[in-house]
């Protein structure tokens, strides 16, 4: 078992442990003491593992229900969000009561949306079910759903009760998805970590899976402690995520997952850079590399007139300015803040460079 300490305005503790999904009552009871829990999940996790959690919780006292909804990127909208609400409200959901997400990132995020805006905000337990809602989105507090005109645009920063990651849940998870998740574990080695850059070389085969989730984390929790609310550091865990949101909204959240999108923007965000003579030559490729070794895509034939037009939205522009996260080197990062109209030729590489 694993912990880690979360210093934020609301604190908690990350809690890494095999098998701990069929003990998440116990670990609730530790931290809180709500009368009712509201599940959520969606269809695909549900059907493996809401029974050994709803089995956990009532053993513990709770008294359960249960939301279930479709998975994927497309149901991560105000539909959802209202139906997550009817459900607290049907099932007698008061302030001393709790959500529990079950599941990857669009189901903590949006459970955490809910409980952060529900009777003005209620308390919410990650189990965070997929690589990338374990290495990212269960930590941080940040919540929220997608619309038509961007990504994540409506939000609210929300922190947990308490974060149990479960890595055996991974053993479910299919390949698309493992890969997508290795695509934030990389960006966390881009910008914090060029030794955990050089351990990815090794291929996911020969990786201690729950050592990397923990790396992720402990980075991920002290950029958080430092900036809560992204007035600096934080910026820096969006590296990729400025091209890598465009592309999401421009497929309409269908073609591109989020770890497939990020890993696109990294590599064209660093070709970017290297062009402009910040980044060191080479580097782009060498982030290539490492996303081809985890079958992620590397580039985008969209025009980049359409993402440069998707990235106006994106909640890194701000006025008439646009901040982009740049790499020094590998492991060493830092956001640069530039002109939204010369944001289109900055990421305006030939294929050859
Ligand atoms: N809040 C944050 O800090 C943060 C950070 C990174 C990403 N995100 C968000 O997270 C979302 C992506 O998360 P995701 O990749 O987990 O997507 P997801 O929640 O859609 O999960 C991916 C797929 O895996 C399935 N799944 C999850 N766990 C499983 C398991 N153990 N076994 C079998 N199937 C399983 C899901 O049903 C789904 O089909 C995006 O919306 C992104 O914006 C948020
Ligand atoms: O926690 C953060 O801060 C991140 O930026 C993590 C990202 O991986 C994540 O995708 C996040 O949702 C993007 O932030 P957003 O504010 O642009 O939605
Ligand atoms: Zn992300």
């Amino acid at each position: 078992m694993k912990k880690l300490k979360v210093n934020t305005g609301r604190k908690y503790e990350i809690i890494i442990d095999r098998g701990i999904i069929n003990h998440c009552g116990e670990y609730i009871k530790k931290v809180s003491s709500p009368t009712r829990i509201a599940v959520v999940t969606d269809s695909n996790v549900h059907a493996l593992y809401s029974q050994s959690v709803i089995t956990s919780l009532k053993q513990s006292g709770f008294i359960v229900s249960e939301f279930v909804f479709k998975a994927g990127e497309t149901s991560k909208n105000f539909r959802t969000i209202e139906a997550i609400y009817s459900h607290l409200a049907d099932n007698n959901i008061t302030r001393k009561d709790m959500i529990l997400a079950l599941g990857g990132g669009v189901t903590g995020d949006m459970a955490g949306f809910a409980a952060a805006t529900y009777l003005r905000g209620i308390e919410f337990v990650q189990v965070p079910t997929s690589l990338l809602a374990q290495v990212d989105s269960s930590v941080g507090g940040k919540t929220g759903y997608d619309i038509p005109q961007g990504k994540n645009l409506v939000g609210a920063f929300w922190q947990p009760s308490v974060v149990l990651i479960d890595p055996d849940t991974l053993s479910t998870l299919p390949e698309r998805y493992l890969n997508d998740g290795m695509a934030e574990v990389i960006k966390y080695g881009c910008i914090k970590s060029a030794g955990l850059f050089r351990l990815l070389k090794k291929g996911r085969d020969e990786l201690d899976i729950e050592n990397i989730i923990h790396r992720c984390v402990s980075i991920k929790r002290d950029v958080v402690q430092k900036d809560e609310k992204e007035s600096g550091e934080r910026k820096l865990l969006n590296f990729g995520h400025t091209i890598g949101h465009a592309l999401e909204k421009i497929y309409e959240y269908k073609k591109l997952s989020h770890g497939e999108a990020v890993a696109i923007g990294m590599v064209m965000m660093t070709k970017a850079s290297e062009k402009d003579g910040y980044s060191p030559k080479g580097t782009a490729n060498k982030i290539a590399e490492l996303c081809e070794m985890y079958n992620l895509p590397t580039h985008d034939d969209s025009e980049v007139r359409d993402i440069a037009f998707a990235a106006q939205s994106d909640k890194k522009s701000s006025g008439h300015n646009i901040d982009v996260v740049i790499l020094k080197s590998i492991g060493d990062a830092t956001v640069s803040t530039m002109d939204l109209r010369d944001f289109q030729q900055y990421i305006d590489v030939p294929e050859e460079v």
